[in-house]
C-alpha cells in the first residue's frame, strides 16, 4: 500500500511544478521581521460575534489603542465606540454604512494592524486591500478560500513587505502549546502523524436568525462540498511538524459523508415557513482530509458543524517513541499521553505533569491576564498580547502569510480532490522551496514586552 501512495503522491505532488515564479519587486516574507511600532494602532472590519468579541482583548493589551471600527452595519461601528468609550479608552474613528467602508479604513494613515472578522467571503478582498493600503493584517478563519486568492495574498504581501496571517487563535492554545514543546524537545521520537480538525455542533446558531448576519454561513453549505473550516485543528499539527519550517504539506485527498444533518435537523426544529426551507444542503457532515507531507508524515483533518456530538478540535500527534491525544476525559487538562521509555502497560497517563513542565513562556507571563480578558479559556487574549508584542518589538510574526496560506489551502484543495473521486491532489509550496530550512515560530523564545512609556 506505501509503495502505491508514494507513487500516487509522487505523481500529484509533480504538479506543484506550476508554482507561479516571483515577479520582479517580490521577495520572500520568511523571518521578515516588523518594523518597530512604539504604538500599535488597531483598525477592525467586521464588528459582530468575533470582532465585538476581541474588542475589549484588544483594548486591554499594552501598547495596542483601536483607532478605527468598521462595519457594514453602521450601528455595530457605534456601538464598537461607544463600548471603548465605556473602557476608558480613546474614541475611534467609525466607518460603516456600506459594503465599500472599510476601503476608507484600509487607506487610513492613523492604523497600523487591521483585524479582518467579516463572513468568509469578504476576507480575501478586504484582506488584499489593507496590504494594499500599507497594513500589517490579521484575517480571522479562512484568509481566502480559492487557490488563486491564497497565491495572490502571497504575492501581494510579498509586494507591499506587510505581513498578513491567519488569526488563529488555537494555535496558541495551552494544549496545543505544551504539545508543541514536547514535539520540539523529542518526547514522541520522529513524529509519523498527526490529527486535528473541527468538529463542533453548529446547527442551532446556524438556523438561528440573529446569530450569523444573514445567516451567512449556513448559506455556504448550500454552495459546495469541502472542509470550510478544519484549521483550529489543522494548525497546531502543522506547527508540531515544522510545516514550511522543515517539512511541508505535499498531496492531500479528501472524504465527504452524504449531507444529512442540517436538513434532519431543519425537519425537527425548523418552523416551514422560515426562508431555509428554500435550501438544500450540500456539503457533507464529515469532510476528512489526508494530508501527506514531504517527510513522510499523515495529517488527518476533520470538519464537521452539523452533526450532533460534544465539541472536539482531536488534536492528537504520534511518532515512534509516544502519543497525545486531546478531547478525552483523563485529568484536568483533558489530555492523554503515553510515551516511551516512561510508559508501558499500554495504558494512558494522564497529560497534567506534561502540560505543566512543558508549559509554554506566553501562558506562563500573560496567562493569568488571558484569563481575565479573552475568550476561549484565554488563547484569544495569548494571540492578540503576542502580536501586538511582536510589533512593538520589531520581531518576526510567529505565523505569517506562508503558514496561513497552507493551512487554509484545504479548503479549495478539498472541493478539488472530491470532485476527482478523492484522488490526492498537490498542495502548493507557497514558500517557493523556502520551507526546507528549519526556523522558529510559535515555538518562540521568551522575549518582553517593550515598556508602553
Ligand atoms: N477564531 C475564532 O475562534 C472565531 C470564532 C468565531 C468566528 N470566527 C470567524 O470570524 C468571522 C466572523 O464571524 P462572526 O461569527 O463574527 O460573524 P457575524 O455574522 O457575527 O459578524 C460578521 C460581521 O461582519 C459585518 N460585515 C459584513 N460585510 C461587511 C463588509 N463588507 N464590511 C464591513 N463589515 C461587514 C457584518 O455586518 C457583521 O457584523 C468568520 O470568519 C468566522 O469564521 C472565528
Amino acid at each position: 500500500t506505501s509503495a502505491t501512495t508514494t507513487t500516487t503522491s509522487a505523481a500529484a505532488a509533480d504538479q506543484t511544478a506550476a508554482t507561479p515564479a516571483r515577479r520582479s519587486g517580490q521577495r520572500s516574507m520568511i523571518d521578515v521581521p516588523f518594523t518597530q511600532h512604539q504604538t500599535v494602532r488597531i483598525g477592525l472590519i467586521g464588528l459582530g460575534n468575533r470582532g465585538a468579541g476581541m474588542l475589549s482583548g484588544w483594548a486591554a493589551v499594552p501598547g495596542a489603542v483601536v483607532t478605527a471600527v468598521c462595519d457594514i452595519r453602521a450601528d455595530r461601528a457605534k456601538a464598537a465606540a461607544d463600548r471603548l468609550v465605556q473602557l476608558g479608552k480613546p474614541r475611534p474613528t467609525e466607518y460603516g454604512g456600506s459594503a465599500a467602508a472599510y476601503k476608507e479604513l484600509v487607506r487610513s494613515s492613523d492604523v497600523d494592524l487591521v483585524y479582518i472578522a467579516t463572513p468568509w467571503e469578504f476576507h480575501y478582498e478586504q484582506g488584499k486591500a489593507a496590504l494594499l493600503g500599507g497594513k500589517h493584517v490579521g484575517v480571522e478563519l479562512p484568509i481566502a478560500t480559492e487557490l488563486n486568492e491564497l497565491w495572490d495574498l502571497v504575492d501581494t504581501s510579498e509586494r507591499t513587505r506587510k505581513h498578513l496571517w491567519l488569526m488563529e487563535n488555537c494555535s496558541y492554545g495551552r494544549n496545543e502549546l505544551a504539545m508543541l514543546k514536547m514535539a520540539h524537545e523529542g518526547l514522541f521520537g520522529e513524529i509519523t502523524n498527526g490529527h486535528g480538525g473541527y468538529l463542533h455542533d453548529l446547527r442551532e446558531l446556524l438556523f438561528s436568525d440573529t446569530y450569523y448576519t444573514d445567516a451567512w454561513r449556513r448559506k455556504w453549505h448550500t454552495r459546495s462540498t469541502a472542509s470550510f473550516y478544519a484549521m483550529h485543528g489543522l494548525a497546531p499539527i502543522a506547527a508540531a511538524m515544522d510545516i514550511n519550517r522543515g517539512d511541508r504539506f505535499t498531496t492531500l485527498r479528501a472524504t465527504a459523508t452524504a449531507p444529512r444533518g442540517l436538513a434532519d435537523y431543519r425537519e425537527r426544529h425548523i418552523p416551514k415557513t422560515h426562508p431555509s426551507w428554500n435550501e438544500t444542503y450540500v456539503n457533507g457532515d464529515l469532510v476528512t482530509c489526508l494530508i501527506e507531507t514531504a517527510k513522510g508524515r499523515i495529517v488527518r483533518a476533520e470538519h464537521d458543524v452539523s452533526s450532533p456530538r460534544p465539541y472536539s478540535r482531536i488534536n492528537s500527534l504520534a511518532g515512534s517513541r509516544g502519543i497525545f491525544e486531546d478531547y478525552v476525559p483523563v485529568g484536568s487538562t483533558g489530555g492523554r499521553v503515553y510515551l516511551e521509555p516512561d510508559h508501558g502497560g499500554h495504558s494512558w497517563r494522564d497529560f497534567a505533569p506534561y502540560r505543566a513542565e512543558y508549559d509554554h513562556w506566553l501562558w506562563k507571563k500573560i496567562g493569568d491576564d488571558a484569563a481575565n480578558n479573552g475568550g476561549h479559556g484565554g488563547m484569544d487574549y495569548v494571540l492578540q498580547w503576542r502580536i501586538v508584542q511582536q510589533m512593538r518589538a520589531g520581531l518576526v510574526p510567529d505565523i505569517d502569510v506562508y503558514d496561513s496560506a497552507a493551512w487554509c489551502a484545504p479548503v479549495p484543495l478539498s472541493v478539488q480532490s472530491l470532485s476527482n473521486d478523492g484522488r490526492p491532489v498537490a498542495v502548493p509550496d507557497f514558500t517557493r522551496g523556502g520551507w526546507a530550512e528549519l526556523r522558529l515560530g510559535l515555538d518562540s523564545r521568551e522575549t518582553d514586552m517593550p515598556p508602553t512609556s
